[in-house]
């Protein structure tokens, strides 16, 4: 079904059901521990698997995520740092343009590489504006995109970024403060954001506790993603339902 799964995260935003993500990087990820890695996920209200990195080696996506969906029925979303990682083993692409930056590389570059294998794809495309704010250290994103996140403290920009995002017709907004990021962004970037956006908000970086997650849901993410926390401790969902 066309858009069944932007209408999920839509509804689920209408509904006030916050969504929890979690992102698997298919270059960290043995086939062989595939199967006991979705063990610890399912029945652990996960919503959605997010799959990608900001470097990834070409083709294993592909096999990764035939291997999440023979223990899964949880939708698997492409997150992707470039075109190489499509494949039309997942469901849906996070179809991203980084909004904070200034390389065409990432504002279309890489959309437009990515457009001959898209067009014949079964992938459900969800036009997301990606926005990397400052999480405290230098992230993946950043050195892999050559651009620079948005200062904490420079909220109008933030703000008006993500309004940019939806006046473009970008179906989602994600909020970055990078993987691994030392704190997750202050929770007033998250309300200000989500306040002035009428479509879904998806929060992530650095978040590590219920306490972290309990907040950016409170103040408005609508889906948030878990990633270096679920891969340090794979026991952790239990400790965040
Ligand atoms: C639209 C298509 C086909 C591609 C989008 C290409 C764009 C605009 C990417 C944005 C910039 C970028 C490099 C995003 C990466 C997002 C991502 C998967 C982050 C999670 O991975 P990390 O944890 O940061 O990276 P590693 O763990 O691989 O170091
Ligand atoms: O790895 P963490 O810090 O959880 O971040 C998740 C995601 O937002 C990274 O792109
Ligand atoms: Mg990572």
């Amino acid at each position: 079904m066309q858009n069944q799964i932007l209408n999920h995260i839509k509804s689920s935003k209408v509904k006030g059901e916050k969504m929890l993500a979690i992102l698997l990087d298919p270059d960290k990820l043995k086939l062989e521990i595939i199967s006991e890695i979705i063990d610890k996920i399912n029945n652990q209200n996960v919503d959605l698997i997010f799959v990608g990195g900001s470097t990834v080696q070409k083709g294993i996506t592909d096999n990764c995520i035939k291997e999440i969906k023979k223990y899964s029925n949880i939708p698997v979303l492409i997150f992707p740092g470039d075109y190489t990682q499509l494949t039309d083993e997942g469901d849906a692409v996070l179809f991203l343009s980084l909004l904070s930056g200034n390389n065409p590389e990432y504002l279309v570059h890489q959309q437009v590489k990515s457009a001959p294998f898209l067009k014949n794809s079964t992938l459900e495309i969800i036009p997301t504006g990606y926005i990397l704010i400052d999480g405290g250290k230098e992230t993946a994103v950043q050195r892999v995109s050559k651009t620079l996140p948005i200062p904490q403290n420079e909220i109008e920009k933030i703000i008006n970024t993500a309004l940019a995002a939806q006046y473009m017709g970008k179906d989602l907004v994600y909020l970055e403060a990078g993987s691994g990021a030392t704190e997750p962004m202050e929770v007033i970037i998250i309300k200000t954001v989500s306040m002035q956006l009428d479509i879904p908000l998806i929060v992530g970086g650095g978040i590590r506790t219920k306490e972290q997650l309990e907040n950016a849901y409170k103040n408005g993410a609508d889906v948030v993603v878990i990633g270096t926390a679920f891969e340090e401790n794979l026991n952790i969902l239990q400790s965040l339902k």
